[in-house]
């Protein structure tokens, strides 16, 4: 049966977006706590509302352990507002732990660093995988879509919907964030692609690493160039020169010579940690 508004309590807004709202609810039938998202979808054109509907649909459809479940979705017509309710993750997402470290001068530990690269890889993968011609990329890997469990497990949230958000006409399009994770083929012009994902996910390993991306310009023209050349400096020392070589690998310049998803899974020393983490 499907849902209605009027099943849910809201217990507290948990974050704002150039989206819309994120709130925790609980369902009032059962308790259960749950997220929903909030979209305003009023200022969307026709092909938007379409683009947005079918990339709610693809969501249905990701099922994964390491993938933030999406549960369902209730459209109010008379405000022109969406409501997506997903799954409830109290570990909080990654953008928060990186700004606790950055502020109390610590780091993250290694193993922890190593558990998101293998889980996150995972959901990637479950992603990347071919169903019926669609594959659903994520465009838009960065720390606030990085979400953990009660389990400190790790969950890839707030999918695909940046298509219908970065859409020109979009009324997110003012675009709040600086694109610190753009690939090269991006700045480029070049089409995203699976490979695409992986860089992003080079990016965001450094920056979990090293508390800051790995390219950063004071203007998109100087970031732009800084991702063209890829130099960066290593993570930290503390950081094994396995993990740095994982991430430089992610790092390719050059997307031909940059690993696969099922690459990175079939590398020896991922292989091995893969082992401990799962
Ligand atoms: C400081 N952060 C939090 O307290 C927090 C917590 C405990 N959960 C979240 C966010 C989500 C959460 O718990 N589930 C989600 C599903 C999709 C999206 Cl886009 C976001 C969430 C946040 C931002």
């Amino acid at each position: 049966m499907a849902s209605s508004l009027d099943d849910f309590q809201v217990v507290s807004t948990i974050g704002t977006g150039s989206y819309g709202t994120c709130k925790k609810i609980r369902r009032k039938k059962d308790g259960k706590i749950m997220v929903w998202k909030e979209m305003d979808y009023g200022a969307m054109s026709e092909a938007e509302k379409q683009l947005l509907v079918s990339e709610v649909n693809l969501l249905r459809e990701l099922k994964h352990r390491h993938i933030v479940r999406y549960y369902d979705r209730i459209i109010d017509r008379s405000r022109a507002v969406i409501y997506i309710l997903m799954e409830y993750c109290q570990g909080g997402d990654l953008a928060t732990v990186i700004a606790r470290c950055r502020k109390d001068g610590t780091k993250v530990d290694e193993d922890f660093a190593w558990r998101i690269l293998i889980q996150i890889t995972l959901a990637l993968k479950e992603c990347h995988r071919r169903k019926n011609g669609k594959s659903i990329l994520h465009r838009d890997l960065k720390p606030a879509n990085i979400f953990l469990d009660r389990q400190q497990n790790v969950k890839l949230g707030d999918f695909g919907l940046a298509r219908v958000l970065h859409h020109e006409t979009s009324f997110a399009q003012t675009y709040v964030g600086t694109p610190y994770y753009m690939s090269p083929e991006l700045v480029n012009n070049m089409s995203y692609n699976d490979k695409s994902d992986v860089w992003a996910l080079g990016c965001l390993l450094y920056e979990l690493c090293a508390l800051h991306p790995p390219f950063i310009a004071n203007n998109q023209t100087e970031l732009n160039r800084k991702i063209r050349i890829g130099d960066y400096p290593r993570i930290p020392a503390k950081y094994c020169s396995e993990l740095d070589r994982i991430v430089r690998r992610m790092l390719k310049v050059e997307v031909t010579t940059r690993p696969s998803i099922n690459d990175i899974l079939r590398d020896p020393i991922v292989a091995r940690r893969y082992q401990q983490v799962e």
